[in-house]
């Protein structure tokens, strides 16, 4: 998704460039270095926000109970959908356009978003137990790539997106050129 994505937005391609390679020879991956990659960062949560690899979650009520201000009644036993995906681009839950790809509303407008307007490991007791180490991996091959090469987008057609829709929801039409550089 995220060079899918990337290939979409060669403005956030080329600003995420500038901070991975920061015009240096070193194509050093030091903690602290990786540390420095604010925007890096809001790269990653935008891509989350946009495509989030589980977009709804289930929970089964082992209570009845009324959610607060809906008046609705629900009984133990039901199941709950977590709508993630819904939630991450519904609108009333951020100040910019959600269907914008911009990483800077994570440091600017939307830095104080609900915080369950964008859970893409899910929340409460039984979230992601893997979201650090998922964070983690993802900062260090985005930072290596893209200090490496740069993608186009290939064209409406190879490169339309889409989804399928998997254990995880998965791009569908992914096609991008990948200039060395
Ligand atoms: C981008 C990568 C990932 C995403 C988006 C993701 C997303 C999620 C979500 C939404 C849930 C909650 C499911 C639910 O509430 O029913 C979950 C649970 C879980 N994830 Fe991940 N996950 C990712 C990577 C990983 C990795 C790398 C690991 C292991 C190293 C991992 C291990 C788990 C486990 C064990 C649970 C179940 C936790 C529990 O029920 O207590 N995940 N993940």
């Amino acid at each position: 998704w995220s060079i899918h994505l990337l290939s979409k937005h060669p403005r956030v391609q080329q600003k995420l460039k500038a901070e991975v390679t920061g015009g240096l020879v070193s194509q050093d991956l030091s903690m602290d270095r990786l540390d420095s990659f604010v925007y890096l960062d809001c790269v990653i949560k935008v891509v989350l926000r946009f495509s989030p690899p589980g977009d709804v979650v289930l929970r089964t009520l082992t209570v009845d109970g009324r959610p607060p201000n809906s008046g609705a009644q629900l009984f133990k036993g039901d199941q709950i959908v977590i709508p993630i995906h819904t939630l991450a681009r519904d609108s009333q839950h951020w100040s910019i356009s959600p269907d914008l790809f911009d990483p800077e509303r994570f440091l600017g407008k939307d830095k104080y978003h609900h915080p369950y307007a964008f859970i893409p490991f899910d929340g409460g007791r039984r979230q992601c137990i893997g979201q650090d180490l998922s964070r983690f991996e993802l900062k260090v091959i985005i930072a290596r790539l893209i200090q490496h090469v740069t993608f186009g987008d290939g064209g409406p057609v190879v490169n339309a997106g889409d989804h399928l829709t998997r254990l995880t929801i998965m791009p569908k039409y992914v096609g991008v050129t990948i200039e060395f550089n």
